[in-house]
């Protein structure tokens, strides 16, 4: 850190990029297994946000592991990592006062108060897509979990690497118990009035 000056004078800050978007700019943090459906709410509620007339993004596995994390891994510390910068890009994205929709599995407390620390109490917003394993395995989207059973990936998550539920987000959505339109309205009367 030594020689580096962060700039904290900027002409412009988040409120007046937040001006011109008439928005406010926050993180919400998808949370959950593989297969519990956070993709797949996390698209679902940026078209319905886009269709209102705001400025969204998404980051998520897809996006940000074929590019900037393309060379870390499922170990516990490329995890870490793999979120660590993920919280760094959406906080300059949240400060640009965009809404920023990240999916991530995130699987530990530590992690997602790492995330928390970074992203900033105030605009990190967690939900819980909660489902439980033996749906996201009945589903298994992208035969995942077959792989794992089979002993092809190392380190699943849920199969043979930990997820531990969060303890207090600010939203659950549970996808096992509720179809997709009925979780998008609960993130809509959650967030809506916050954005
Ligand atoms: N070992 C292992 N464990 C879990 N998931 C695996 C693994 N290997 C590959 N995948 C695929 O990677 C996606 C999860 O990446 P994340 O960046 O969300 O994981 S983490 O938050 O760093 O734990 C996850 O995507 P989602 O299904 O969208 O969650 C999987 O498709
Ligand atoms: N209520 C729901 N919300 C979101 N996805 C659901 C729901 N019910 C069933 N699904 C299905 O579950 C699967 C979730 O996959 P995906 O969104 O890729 O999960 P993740 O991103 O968590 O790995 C999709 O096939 C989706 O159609």
């Amino acid at each position: 850190m030594e020689n580096i000056h962060p700039i904290f004078d900027q002409i412009l800050g988040k409120a007046d990029k937040e001006r011109l978007l008439q928005q406010k700019g926050i993180v919400i943090w998808m949370v959950g297994l593989s297969g519990s459906g956070k993709s797949t709410l996390a698209k679902s509620f940026e078209k319905y946000l886009h269709d209102s007339g705001k400025l969204t993004q998404i980051l998520d596995g897809d996006n940000l592991r074929t590019g900037l994390n393309a060379n870390l891994g499922f170990s516990a510390e490329d995890r870490e990592e793999n979120i660590r910068r993920v919280a760094e890009v959406a906080k300059l994205f949240a400060h640009c006062g965009v809404i920023t929709i990240c999916s991530f599995i995130s699987p530990t407390t530590s992690i997602r108060q790492m995330s928390r620390e970074i992203i900033g109490d105030d605009l990190y917003h967690e939900v819980f897509v909660e489902c439980p394993i033996e749906v996201c395995e009945k589903r298994d989207v992208k035969g995942l979990y077959a792989k794992a059973r089979r002993g092809e990936i190392k380190n699943f998550t849920g199969i043979d690497s930990p997820f531990e539920n969060p303890e207090n987000p600010s939203l659950i959505v549970n996808t096992d118990l509720k179809n997709l339109d009925d979780c998008l309205q609960d993130m809509i009367k959650f967030f809506v009035p916050i954005i």
